[in-house]
C-alpha cells in the first residue's frame, strides 16, 4: 500500500524518514508532502527526494493525507499546527516524533486525532534501531506501521517510560559512536596507524556483539574468558575499574533523560 502522508517539519529526523520509506517504496514522491519554514530545508527537500515541498502548508494535500507527521522541535509552534488540524477539520492519522511533548499535551479539546507518539530512532538508513512507540486508540494500527516498519524496529511500550527510551535507547547511538572513538583514539595513541585501528575497533565492537547475542552469555561471563591469570585482559580491567568508564555512561543517560523531560516541560501547549 503507498501512503499519503504530509510533514510539518523537513529537518534532519523527517528526512531520515523519508529517505528510507521512500527506499521501501511505502511512499512516492508524489505521495509525500512536506512544508518546513526554512526556504532552504523546501529547495534542499525537493531537489533532492522531488517530494512536495513548501513553505506555506498545502491544506489539499494535508486534507488528502492518511498520515499527518509533526517534526518539529519541542520549542517548535506545534501548538499552533494542531489549532490549524482542527480548523481544517484533519481527523485522521497524527504522528509525532517531538520529543517530550506527550499524547496529552497533543490531543486536543475535543480528542479528534487519532495520536501516535514515536521516538525514531536515527539508524534508519541502515533499518535498525528500535523506534519507542505509544498510541491511543484511534489510532489506525495498519497505516501507522507500514510507515513505521519502513525505518526501523518497533518497540510499543507504555508512555511513562518514553522518556528513558528517548534518552537511553533513542540517544544510543551516540554513546556507542562515542566509544568507538575513544576506542580509536586509544589505539592510535598505543601507536597503530588510525585507519587500521577503526578497523579493529568496528570489528571487536560487530562481533562482541553478535557474541552477546549469539552466545546467550552475560558480558561478564565473556570478560573471565577474555582475561587471563595476570594477564594482559585483567590489567586493562583494572585501569578501567579505576576510572569514571562506568559512572561517565551512567551520567550521560541521565543527563538525557533529564533534559528530555525538561523539554517537553518547557512548552506543555497550554
Ligand atoms: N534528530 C534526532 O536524532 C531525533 C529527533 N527527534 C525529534 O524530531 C524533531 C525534529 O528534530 P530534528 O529533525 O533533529 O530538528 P531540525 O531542526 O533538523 O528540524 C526541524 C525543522 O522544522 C522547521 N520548523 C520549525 N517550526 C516549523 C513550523 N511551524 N512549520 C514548519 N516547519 C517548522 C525548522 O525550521 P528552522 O530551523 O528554520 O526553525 C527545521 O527545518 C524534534 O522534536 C526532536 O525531538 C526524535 C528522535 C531523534
Ligand atoms: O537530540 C535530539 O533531539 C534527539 C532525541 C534523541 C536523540 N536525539
Amino acid at each position: 500500500m503507498t501512503l499519503k502522508i504530509y510533514s510539518f517539519g523537513g529537518g534532519q529526523m523527517v528526512e531520515a524518514m523519508l529517505r528510507a520509506a521512500l527506499k521501501k517504496e511505502v511512499i512516492t514522491p508524489e505521495t509525500a508532502g512536506v512544508t518546513d519554514i526554512s526556504i532552504d530545508r523546501v529547495n534542499y527537500l525537493t531537489d533532492t527526494y522531488h517530494i512536495q515541498a513548501s513553505q506555506q502548508p498545502d491544506w489539499t494535500a494535508v486534507e488528502n493525507a492518511d498520515l499527518v507527521i509533526l517534526g518539529v522541535r519541542p520549542q517548535d509552534n506545534w501548538q499552533e499546527i494542531m489549532k490549524e488540524l482542527v480548523a481544517h477539520h484533519y481527523q485522521k492519522d497524527v504522528l509525532s516524533i517531538i520529543a517530550g511533548v506527550t499524547v496529552t499535551q497533543l490531543s486536543s479539546q475535543e480528542d479528534l486525532f487519532a495520536i501516535t507518539r514515536i521516538i525514531p530512532n536515527t539508524l534508519t538508513d541502515v533499518a535498525m534501531g528500535y523506534s519507542g512507540v505509544v498510541k491511543n486508540d484511534r489510532a489506525n494500527q495498519t497505516v501507522i506501521e507500514d510507515f513505521l516498519n519502513s525505518f526501523g524496529k518497533v518497540d510499543y511500550i507504555d508512555e511513562s517510560l518514553l522518556d528513558v527510551f528517548t534518552g537511553y535507547g533513542v540517544a544510543g547511538p551516540n554513546y556507542i559512536y562515542n566509544f568507538l572513538i575513544s576506542f580509536t583514539n586509544a589505539g592510535v595513541l598505543a601507536g597503530m596507524p588510525r585507519q587500521q585501528a577503526n578497523k579493529l575497533a568496528l570489528e571487536n565492537l560487530r562481533a562482541a556483539a553478535a557474541f552477546v547475542e549469539q552466545s546467550g552469555k552475560h558480558p561478564a561471563e565473556l570478560l573471565d574468558i577474555n582475561n587471563s591469570a595476570g594477564g594482559v585482559g585483567i590489567t586493562a580491567q583494572h585501569e578501567l575499574d579505576k576510572s569514571s568508564f562506568s559512572a561517565g555512561i551512567e551520567n550521560a543517560v541521565l543527563a538525557a533523560v533529564k533534559r528530555t523531560k525538561e523539554l517537553g516541560k518547557q512548552n506543555k501547549g497550554d
